[in-house]
Parts: structure tokens; sequence; C-alpha cells
């Protein structure tokens, strides 16, 4: 593939891209622009994008592909300005955002003017933001959702696939509507929940100060994506308010029912409970060793057993950055009843993590595990 590729917005979703696009060879020549400089210029220092543009209209000019990562509602106020620019013939508009039924409507003042739009979402990303997160493999085997109006021809549906090729991302065509209710379930909402138990930690610290210092893993595990940036998300739940809506309906029902359990406090009732559940989370797409990455993000953690001396984390991460097996997150699970405690350091794929082990047991005497 060739041609001019035009990223709005540098941070994590922008940088990622632009970092795979550049995966797919060098007919590739992607313009850059951030409203903030720093940003664009360490886009530039990274080798992300070949220009810095001075503006985005001027970023746009030669474009064949625009594509807009920045905050929804910020793509939804810059596709309207773009009704108004100066664009080549042919280009194709498509967009990161997490939302797609209002870009689709808004998508009308440029298809109305002849423009090609194409809304997509990669479903990969991180509670991190920012350039200095962004990674090339970020999309690799996450689904990425493209929602074509009823306009688009299926000839620029395939150039855009094909352009977005290097993210080994699995390209899915979706209806805006139905997407907007599919995330709302595995990702919107499920992020409200996250922030509220967050909030409630908060409140009751007050009265239990020495509670949030319990926060283990489990806390912590339910609550990670809580730490994501608060415009990214003020956004989606404004653009997708009847949806969340209708799933806070549905949980408040659910908590009821939840509340009458407990009253009832029927044992086999409760097993049930937390049976389901856990059958079906064990089966969802993503949860077994060298699965995909589906509907939902997923890290591949493994488990070591450290003893209590000082320099053991450096030791474990030199061995890996020696090996050039990058590490996503790492972190203490502080539960420990002797000198051993546990080390959960987590990689973006399977492979990562095995290769990890096997360099670490050579390496080391520490024994791991995978949960
Ligand atoms: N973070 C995720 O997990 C994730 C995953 C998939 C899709 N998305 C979507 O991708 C988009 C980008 O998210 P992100 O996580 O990369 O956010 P980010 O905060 O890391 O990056 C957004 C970038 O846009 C820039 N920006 C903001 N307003 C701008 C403007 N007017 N002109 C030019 N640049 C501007 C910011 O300076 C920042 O560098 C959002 O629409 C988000 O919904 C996010
Ligand atoms: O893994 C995370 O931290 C994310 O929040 C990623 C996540 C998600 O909910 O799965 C968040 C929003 C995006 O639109 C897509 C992916």
């Amino acid at each position: 593939m060739t041609g001019n590729v035009t990223i709005i917005g540098l941070g994590l979703i922008g940088g990622s891209l632009g970092l795979a696009l550049k995966r797919g060879g060098d007919g590739i020549h992607i313009t850059g622009f951030d409203r903030s400089y720093a940003t664009a210029d360490e886009a530039y220092r990274r080798g992300i994008i070949d220009t810095v543009a001075p503006s985005v209209k001027a970023a746009c000019e030669n474009a064949d592909f625009i594509i807009f990562a920045t905050p929804v509602n910020t793509t939804v106020a810059l596709m309207e300005e773009a009704a108004e620019w100066t664009l080549k013939d042919g280009v194709i508009i498509s967009d990161t955002g997490s939302t797609k039924n209002p870009i689709m409507r808004t998508a009308k003042v440029l298809i109305d003017k002849g423009v090609t739009f194409i809304g997509g979402h990669p479903m990969a990303g991180s509670h991190k933001s920012g350039i200095a997160a962004a990674k090339g493999h970020l999309f690799e085997n996450a689904y990425y959702i493209l929602t074509p109006s009823s306009n688009e021809r299926a000839e620029q549906l395939d150039r855009l696939s094909g352009l977005l090729k290097p993210t080994k991302g699995k390209i899915v065509v979706l209806d805006a509507a139905e997407h907007d209710r599919m995330t709302a379930i595995v990702s919107h909402f499920p992020h409200i929940i996250a922030s509220s138990l967050v909030g409630r930690l908060a409140d009751q610290e007050k009265q239990q100060p020495f509670v949030k210092n319990l926060a283990a893993g489990g806390f912590r595990d339910l609550t990670r994506i809580a730490s994501a940036d608060p415009t990214m998300w003020r956004d989606i739940t404004i653009q997708n308010r009847s949806e969340l809506l209708d799933q806070l309906n549905g949980w408040l029902l659910e908590m009821e029912s939840i509340r009458a359990m407990i009253v009832e406090n029927n044992p086999d009732q409760i097993y049930d409970f937390f049976a389901d559940a856990k059958k079906f989370r064990d089966h969802l797409p993503s949860t077994f060793e060298g699965a995909i990455q589906g509907a939902l993000y997923m890290t591949f953690d493994l488990h070591i057993d450290i003893p209590d001396h000082p320099g053991v984390i450096s030791e474990i991460t030199k061995i890996l950055a020696d090996e050039q097996i990058s590490i996503t997150n790492i972190r203490i699970v502080e539960t420990r009843t002797d000198v051993y405690g546990i080390l959960v350091v987590s990689f973006q794929t399977a492979d990562d993590r095995k290769a990890a082990r096997a360099i670490l047991s050579k390496a080391t005497e520490y024994s791991m595990h995978i949960l």
C-alpha cells in the first residue's frame, strides 16, 4: 500500500496506529497533527510520523487517508470543520473513536459533499493515555470495527481495510447503532462501574482510613480501567448516553435481585449465582492461553514467587529487557505470609509470557505460575 496518511491526535491510539502503519513499508508517508506541539514533536522523534503539520487543516490537504484519533467530542467538532476544508479527491476519512452513532450522524456533512467517511474503532487500548504509551502491536489480534455508511462502496472499504492491514487487527464491519449497544455492554458501562467502585472506596475510606491498604489483587484487577483519561470517558459517556441509561436500568434490576438473594440467604441460590458467572467468564473467547484478544482486552500474567531481598525486581526486569521481552505491567501482591511474595508480571501476548517463563526458569530458581 502506498499513499499519504494523516493522523490527527497522536496519543495512545493515534501513536500506536502510526507505529503499526509504519510496519506496512516505506510507501506510506504519515503526516501528524496534535494540539500539543510537544506530542507531535515526540511522534516525529520516535519515527511514528514523517512530517509534523502546522495546523489540522494543513495536515489534511494532501492526504489520501485521514484518521481522527482524538476524544470523540473533539472528533465530531473536527469532522464538522472538515466539511469546509480543501481535501484531495478520493480521500477516505476515518476515526478511532469508542462511539460510532454520533460520529456516523456527523459524517453526513462530509458524505453530502462527496467525501468518503468510514467509522473505525480498534477494540484494544489501555488505561494509559498519551504518546508515551503508544505501541506498534497494540491492535494485533484485536477486533478493528469499521462502520461504513450505506453510501460507501465496497472498493472504499477495501482500500481502508488494506491500509489497516499492518495493524494485524481483525476487521469486522458493524452497523453504528449495533456497535454502540455492544460496546456499552462490554466497555462503556463496565467503565462506569469500575469508577463508581473506586468512588465508593474513596467515600468509605474517610471512616476506615486503613481500608485502601487491603485493596489487593481483586479490587485492583476490577478497577484498573478507572485510571484512564477522564476526558476520553466523559466524551464516551455523553455520546453513548441512551445505551448507558439502558445498561444502568438493567444493572439496577440485577442489583435488586442480588439484594433479594442475599436477604434470602439460600446457599444453593448463592452458589448458582457465582457458578453461572464463572462458567460464562471461563468460556469468553479470550480467557485461555494462546487465545486471541477478544472483545475484552486482556493481559497475560505470570506469577513469580520472589524472595524478600532488595534488587530482586530489577533482576527480573533486566533479564526480560536483555531478551527484549516487553512487559505491560508489574505489581507485587501483598499477601506475604512468609519470606516469599508474589510478583505479577503482565505481558501483551501469550507468546511473550511463554518466552519470559522459559528464560526466567533458566536464569533463576523462582517458581512461576500461570493462573
Ligand atoms: N484509550 C483506549 O483504550 C482507546 C481504545 C480504542 C479507541 N479509543 C478512542 O481513540 C481516541 C483517542 O484515544 P487515546 O486513548 O489515544 O487518547 P489520548 O488522550 O492518548 O490521545 C488523544 C490525543 O488527541 C490530542 N488532541 C485533543 N484534542 C485535539 C485537537 N483538537 N486537535 C488535535 N489533537 C487533539 C491530544 O493532545 C492527545 O495527544 C478516542 O476517541 C478514544 O475514544 C481509545
Ligand atoms: O483495556 C483497557 O484499558 C480499555 O479500557 C480498553 C477499551 C475497553 O474497554 O476494552 C476501552 C475503550 C476502547 O474503546 C476500547 C478498548
